[in-house]
């Protein structure tokens, strides 16, 4: 399918949830284009899962309009939404496997789910080829998750979320509960797979460094609202007081400090590959 530039996919207007006495969104809108990376970051209980349950249909709201593809996702039954939650893969926080199945069978479930004659010589391949995508070995596939590392089981759900191909990929706080590498690691996937597969990515996180380094846009939760979009420059230009300390707190310093280290090694190396002779570029 040709890619639009620009076409929004994920479009929430007007939402409003509330459980009893507490409203967590009010009168929230937020887009997402076709393409991009984009961040939700917000202070602990803004409702950052509770707006990723809302447009996968999840959590019904009490008001708004929310709709993917360009169809709406509320109040669908689910025999009615296939044709659209086929086309998105989410990975919830924690990676929710199911212990009692091993990796391949978990990345199996959506595979039998939409696609139910499937036969299992193919369902295993497609299962082997998810979890080799997904930086595992091939020998994870027949694991049991409790025989994993955490950040194994992260790719291991991530294996299951991209088991259908899909254009649209939820996830919440991938990077959380793992150590510094593991979680650089994780975003250089999602970065490359965003790539390679054209995905847009609707991600949750707490982690600085994730933003800085793969996220085009971000959104930030508060007050019952999205209170600004942006790239993180933009963001830093606001003199909202939770931006202001969230993103040039001490670790916001320290995620604005790697990322301009980056940076300058980026550009040094290609100052360096510009003045180079022909013939004298990286052996493959
Ligand atoms: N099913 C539910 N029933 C009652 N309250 C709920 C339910 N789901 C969420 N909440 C409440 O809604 C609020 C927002 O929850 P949510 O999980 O979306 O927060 P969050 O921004 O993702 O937080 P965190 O960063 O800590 O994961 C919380 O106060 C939570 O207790």
């Amino acid at each position: 399918m040709a890619r639009r530039d620009n076409e929004t996919v994920i479009s929430v207007h007007g939402l409003r949830n509330s459980f009893g006495e507490q409203v967590v969104h009010d009168g929230l809108d937020v887009e997402v284009r076709r393409g991009e990376i984009f961040g939700v970051v917000g202070g602990s209980g803004t409702g950052k899962s509770v707006l990723m349950r809302s447009i996968i249909g999840l959590q019904v709201p009490d008001e708004g309009e929310i709709t993917v593809f360009g169809e709406s996702t509320i109040g669908r039954e689910e025999t009615e939404a296939v044709d659209i939650r086929k086309r998105w893969g989410v990975l919830f926080q924690g990676g929710a496997l199911f212990s009692t199945l091993t990796v391949a069978e978990n990345v199996q479930v959506p595979l039998r789910e939409f696609y139910p004659h499937l036969d299992q010589s193919l369902l295993d391949e497609i299962a082997g080829y998810k979890v080799v995508m997904t930086g595992l070995s091939a020998d994870a596939g027949p694991k049991y998750p409790a025989e994993l590392s955490g950040g194994m089981r992260k790719r291991a759900g991530l294996a299951r979320a991209l088991a259908l191909d899909p254009e649209l990929l939820f996830l919440d706080e991938p990077t959380a509960g793992l150590d510094p590498i593991g979680a650089a690691a994780f975003d250089e996937l999602i970065a490359s797979l965003q790539k390679t597969m054209g995905l847009t990515v609707f991600l949750i996180t707490h982690d600085l460094d994730t933003l800085y380094a793969i996220c085009d846009r971000v959104a930030v939760l508060a007050d019952q609202k999205v209170i600004a979009v942006g790239t993180i420059d933009e963001l830093l230009a606001l003199d909202h007081p939770w931006i202001q300390e969230y993103f040039k707190g001490p670790r916001g310093r320290a995620a604005t400090a790697t990322i301009n280290r980056a940076r300058q090694a980026e550009n040094a190396a290609s100052r360096t590959a510009e003045t180079m002779p022909a013939g004298l570029g990286a052996s493959d």
